[in-house]
């Protein structure tokens, strides 16, 4: 049985983890699922986000050279130390083996943080005229904080905050006796803030959405899988005696036969039909016949090892065990344990016209390795004559196809 879901209310198809519209909660047992489904579709986009956005703060390099003139050497020295740490931890968190997600998704918003301390000590030490203006492109660090977050809004939350602080307080230092600057850099600010956390709020949530949704749509593969094997199970079973039916029976005999063919492996096949079977049912009734065909079959399958042969039902009375082996003496030993079988369960049967006062079978059984079988239809037939001769000699026994037999068929 597939297990139910343990976040979907099926009646509704909703996340039952859904707590309202602003949040999409993921419950600590879905914890390590989630985390998989992260590392499964998105962790290239981290590792290529985290590795632009590094290359993206070196190019800006050129713009120091342009506008801060003065710091332009220190930049370079600043930036390329920079993008080889940020280098190392991308390499280091996103290791095949280290599958830490929250680290994964925080690691851009936090070389961010430190990317902007840097940039505004060179913007403090700069001289230039153009620092006011070149000011506002610290705006960058809060939309690079932002673009990547995949998993956690409250992370995003935070170093956005952090980072809001750094940029804030250091407009603040830069203008210390002049509030205008500060007031106008805050207007520009605050909405571009506001703008990115919805965007972060938005990719995180839906991310986790359509984590609830690929854990729905394999709970329903799961489901109809299930579902198919149970209809293929009872297309291929035999409803009275729960062994293999007709439509079964003949597939496997052809498979094992073209087995045969391709890889030489032989196999036999034994016909059984229960001795006198019309006087049990006109006597005992036809619900006691329906009861000793179940039993027949059940006595039959527990004395086959499994693996080893399967029964099937070949219809009304008589049944088809296919064996997985090609040797004589064993297809005798087996013929003989199924008439032993049968005949101890000591089903009464008082009406029959010969000997003993239970119910017995006969079987007829051959080799597929027989010279003069073309196909298997040809065994089939085999075995039916060898179970006409069994009846013919007295029933309650086994006939074995010889070589010799098959070769006079005709
Ligand atoms: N109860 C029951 N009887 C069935 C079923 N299918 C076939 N039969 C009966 O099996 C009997 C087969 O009888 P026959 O083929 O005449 O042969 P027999 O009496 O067994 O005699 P021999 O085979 O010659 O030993 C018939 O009476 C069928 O009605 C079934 O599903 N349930």
């Amino acid at each position: 049985m597939p297990k139910p879901s343990p976040v979907f209310n099926t009646a509704s198809d909703q996340p039952l983890a859904l707590s309202g519209r602003w949040r999409v909660d993921i419950p600590k047992a879905l914890w390590p699922e989630f985390e998989a489904y992260i590392w499964q579709h998105h962790r290239g986009f981290l590792l290529l986000t985290n590795i632009i956005a590094a290359l993206a703060f070196f190019s800006y390099v050129l713009a120091d050279a342009l506008l801060i003139p003065d710091m332009a050497q220190a930049s370079l020295l600043l930036r390329s130390v920079l993008l080889l740490v940020a280098m190392l931890d991308i390499w280091l968190v996103f290791g095949r083996r280290r599958r830490n997600i929250l680290l994964l998704d925080q690691l851009m918003p936090l070389h961010d943080l430190i990317a902007t301390v840097a940039w505004f000590e060179l913007l403090k030490r700069s001289h230039s005229p153009d620092v006011p203006t070149f000011l506002y492109a610290s705006l960058i660090f809060i939309v690079f904080a932002n673009l990547g977050v995949r998993v956690s809004f409250k992370g995003a939350l935070a170093s956005s905050l952090a980072i809001s602080l750094v940029i804030i307080g250091n407009v603040a230092l830069m203008n210390p006796h002049d509030s205008k600057p500060l007031l106008v850099f805050s207007l520009v600010y605050l909405p571009v803030l506001l703008f990115c956390l919805f965007m972060s709020w938005n990719t995180t949530s839906s991310v986790r959405l359509a984590f609830y949704a690929s854990q729905e749509e394999a709970r329903r593969k799961n489901e109809l899988s299930s579902l198919n094997r149970r209809l293929q199970m009872l297309a291929s079973t035999d409803a009275l005696t729960q062994v293999g039916n007709r439509r079964a029976f003949d597939l496997q005999l052809e498979q094992l036969w073209l087995q045969m063919s391709q890889h030489g492996r032989p196999f036999a096949l034994l016909l059984v039909d229960i001795d006198f079977f019309k006087p049990y049912n006109d006597h005992y009734g036809h619900l006691a016949g329906d009861h000793v065909l179940a039993e027949v079959a059940s006595a039959m399958v527990n004395s086959l090892r499994s693996g080893q042969a399967r029964a099937f039902r070949y219809g009304g009375e008589e049944f088809a065990i296919l064996l997985q082996s090609g040797r004589q003496d064993e297809l005798r030993r087996i013929g003989q344990r199924l008439l032993q079988q049968v005949a101890a369960l000591q089903v009464e049967h008082h009406h029959r016209p010969d000997g003993p006062p239970h119910l017995t079978i006969s079987v007829g059984a051959a080799l597929s390795s027989l010279p003069g079988l073309r196909d298997a239809t040809d065994l089939l037939a085999c075995c039916d004559r060898m179970l006409y001769r069994a009846k013919q000699q007295g029933r309650n026994q086994l006939q074995l196809a010889t070589d010799d037999m098959v070769a006079g068929r005709d």
